[in-house]
């Protein structure tokens, strides 16, 4: 294949990255008709711990008590114009794995393992099947979603129980999806793959008015003496925001441009919510690689840091809870 994978693929002629949408978008459940019943050992994650959208996953697998059954491997930080690779002798990284199950070196070969005549980019989070062979899905929303309540029927009860997209939240929690997605997540991209000025300026805008507007969602919280986004209960929100908080001062305020401000010094309220997040909910800490993320970013996008030199600072990458 001599296809070359670069980011700049993904801008219009106006400078603005597009992301394009996922193609594997099976369904583990236990309905009758379903191809992919939940079973423990049957599946595997594919991830890289630089990944935003990989770490959601992560998550969600230690949350829910997944850890012991569905096993993962880990790339290799480094994404070059091939994509992910795992490591190998002479190009070893510490906390990557190889491919446990299928032994492949590059993550593309599961893509085509699944599907031959496969188009789409290689990303992670990859959800696999090892009974069928192939991916069941390689969106890291409805990944957790499964990860969340697919399993419940193998689960002891205690797991079983956990719910982070509870029916009584999950319109508040789809709305604040809707713009923390566009906005936050995938804002800090779209600002730090401009290639015009004028969207710079103007995505880099709509970063910070949103991160205002959960200062102040989080405020609100705090007076009512309440920790998370909606309320007293961590839900999948807090997890897809926090995933992109947790990498904001250490990568995306000097490699994405996105130094308005940063979360330690301008935004009391967040700041103590990543903290309480990363430091006191069992779990959470170990899904987050600071090497890896900081690694990543500064040294496979050679088209915004064409000398890979990766930043010291911040240090600490996450200030102490206290
Ligand atoms: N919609 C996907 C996006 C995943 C994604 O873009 N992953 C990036 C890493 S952060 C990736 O693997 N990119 C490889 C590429 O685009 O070649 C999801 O949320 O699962």
């Amino acid at each position: 294949m001599s296809e070359k994978l670069e980011i700049h693929k993904f801008q219009n002629e106006k400078g603005e990255y597009k992301r394009k949408p996922s193609e594997f978008r099976s369904v583990i459940s236990d309905a009758a008709n379903s191809q992919f019943k939940p079973e423990a050992n049957r599946y595997h994650l594919y991830v890289s711990y630089a990944c935003p959208w990989a770490n959601r996953t992560l998550i969600l697998r230690a949350l829910k008590g997944l850890s012991a059954i569905i096993t993962v491997s880990v790339v290799h930080w480094h994404m070059d114009d091939k994509g992910w690779r795992f490591p190998s002798e002479g190009d070893e990284c510490k906390d990557a794995t190889e491919d446990h199950v299928n032994g492949v070196k590059r993550l593309s070969e599961l893509y085509f393992k699944a599907e031959p005549g496969y188009t789409g980019r290689y990303t992670v989070p990859v959800l696999w099947d090892k009974k069928l062979g192939t991916i069941v899905n390689n969106e890291s929303s409805e990944i957790i979603r499964m990860l969340n309540s697919g399993f419940n029927s193998v689960l002891p009860t205690n797991y079983a129980q956990l719910d982070f997209y509870p029916e009584d939240l999950r319109a508040k929690i789809d709305e604040l999806n809707e713009w923390i997605y566009p906005t936050i997540n995938n804002g800090v991209y779209k600002s730090g793959f401009a290639t015009n000025q004028q969207v710079y300026e103007r995505e880099v805008g709509t970063v910070f008015k949103s991160l205002d507007d959960v200062e102040q969602i989080l405020k609100g919280r705090h007076e009512k003496k309440e920790n998370f986004l909606l309320g007293n209960q961590l839900t999948e929100a807090d997890i897809r925001l926090f995933v992109t908080i947790v990498r904001f001062d250490p990568v995306y305020v000097q490699h994405f441009k996105c130094n308005i401000k940063d979360i330690r010094h301008d935004y009391p309220h967040i700041h103590k919510w990543l903290r309480l997040l990363y430091w006191k909910v069992d779990g959470i800490k170990e899904t987050v690689n600071f090497e890896h993320i900081k690694s990543h970013y500064t040294k496979s996008h050679p088209q915004i840091n064409p000398f890979g030199i990766t930043p010291v600072g911040p240090i600490p990458n996450i200030l102490d809870f206290e």
